[in-house]
């Protein structure tokens, strides 16, 4: 469905050239769950964005294309007409998204009406009750009436989810979903999520700091790091600890495990930093790779189709 092929997004007019997503390769299936998973400022949600052509200055696409449906594109003023009807997105806080001053059935009708002119009031009206029934919220014709202040986080993220589906998208991406909602509720939106991604076989591009969670909903999972992807991989091989990149298995750990007393918990040492034309030449993550050699100052790895994994010391060759 998506192909997006060596995809670079620039910082315009920094010294020394400053990349947020260098040389971006990624592959979406029709009812793909995909996770995205890296540090804070590791090029997430922009590249979420970038997909829906929503990056503007000071950030620039320099290079690449994205396939969308076997219509390939070098400019991203073109991925306009896709969003809403092709792409939706939630975001990590609906209390914020939602508009506070009209119901949640006002947003839902006028959004439905947006997208099918066609549609009367009347029809939208008797739609945005169904959507919001589809997301699994009790008696939903009052709800129609309910400001956002006065439903909780997750009712908010329900209607968010709903308001995403009105324009019955074929792929919703999920920027933190659950990461302003507690704990018992974060479960029932993913259950939501999940049984969305079943029934209507929409495919989700799922990004989370979380990588139990993602190797438990996704089936692939691409790590990145400082706009840099370094690894791809399945969700199984996540799990079972088939990993190749010291990165992600230094993510990996950073979870804690409930069957261990640990006297504390484990960090990756240093700190993420900018991507520049300094590191043309070198793996992005050397200087906090506990496997670090010469070749990793001097020479960048290569991932492409065949190997998943941006490394010149693979853990599992070892
Ligand atoms: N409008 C902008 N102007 C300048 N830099 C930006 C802009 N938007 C993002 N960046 C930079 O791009 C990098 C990637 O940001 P992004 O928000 O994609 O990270 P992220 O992985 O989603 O982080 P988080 O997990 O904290 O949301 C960061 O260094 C950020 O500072």
């Amino acid at each position: 469905m998506i192909h997006v092929h060596n995809l670079f997004v620039e910082l315009t007019h920094s010294q020394p050239r400053t990349y947020i997503l260098r040389d971006i390769s990624l592959e979406l299936k029709k009812g793909e769950i995909l996770g995205i998973a890296g540090e804070s400022g590791s090029g997430k949600t922009v590249l979420s964005k970038t997909l829906m052509g929503l990056i503007k200055e000071p950030l620039i696409k320099t290079d690449g294309t994205i396939s969308i449906k076997g219509e390939k594109y070098s400019t991203l003023s073109h991925l306009k007409k896709y969003r809403g009807r092709f792409f939706s997105m939630i975001f990590q806080n609906p209390s914020a998204s939602l508009n506070p001053v009209f119901t949640v059935g006002y947003q839902l009708i006028e959004t439905l009406m947006t997208f099918n002119k066609e549609m009367n009031k009347k029809e939208a009206e008797k739609e945005a009750v169904k959507l919001l029934s589809e997301v699994e919220i009790d008696h939903p014709e009052e709800r129609m009436k309910s400001y956002p202040h006065n439903l909780s986080g997750g009712m908010n993220q329900r209607v968010m989810i709903a308001l995403a589906l009105s324009t019955n998208p074929e792929i919703l991406i999920a920027d933190e979903p659950t990461t302003a909602l507690d704990v018992t509720i974060q479960a029932q939106i993913i259950d939501l999520l999940l049984k969305l991604n079943k029934q209507k076989s929409i495919s989700i591009i799922f990004i989370s700091h979380d990588l139990s969670l993602l190797q438990t909903i996704c089936d692939n999972i691409l790590i990145l790091y400082a706009g840099e992807l370094m690894e791809k991989i399945s969700a199984s091989d996540l799990k079972s600890d088939m990993i190749r990149h010291p990165y992600t298995y230094a993510l990996k750990s950073c979870i804690p495990d409930i069957n261990k007393k640990e006297d504390f918990l484990f960090s990756i040492p240093g700190t993420i930093k900018s991507n520049t034309a300094e590191d043309d030449n070198r793996c992005v993550f050397h200087d906090r790779c506990n496997y670090m050699t010469n070749i990793c100052e001097t020479k960048k790895p290569k991932i492409n189709e065949s190997i998943n994994y941006k490394c010149h010391h693979p853990l599992l060759q070892k």
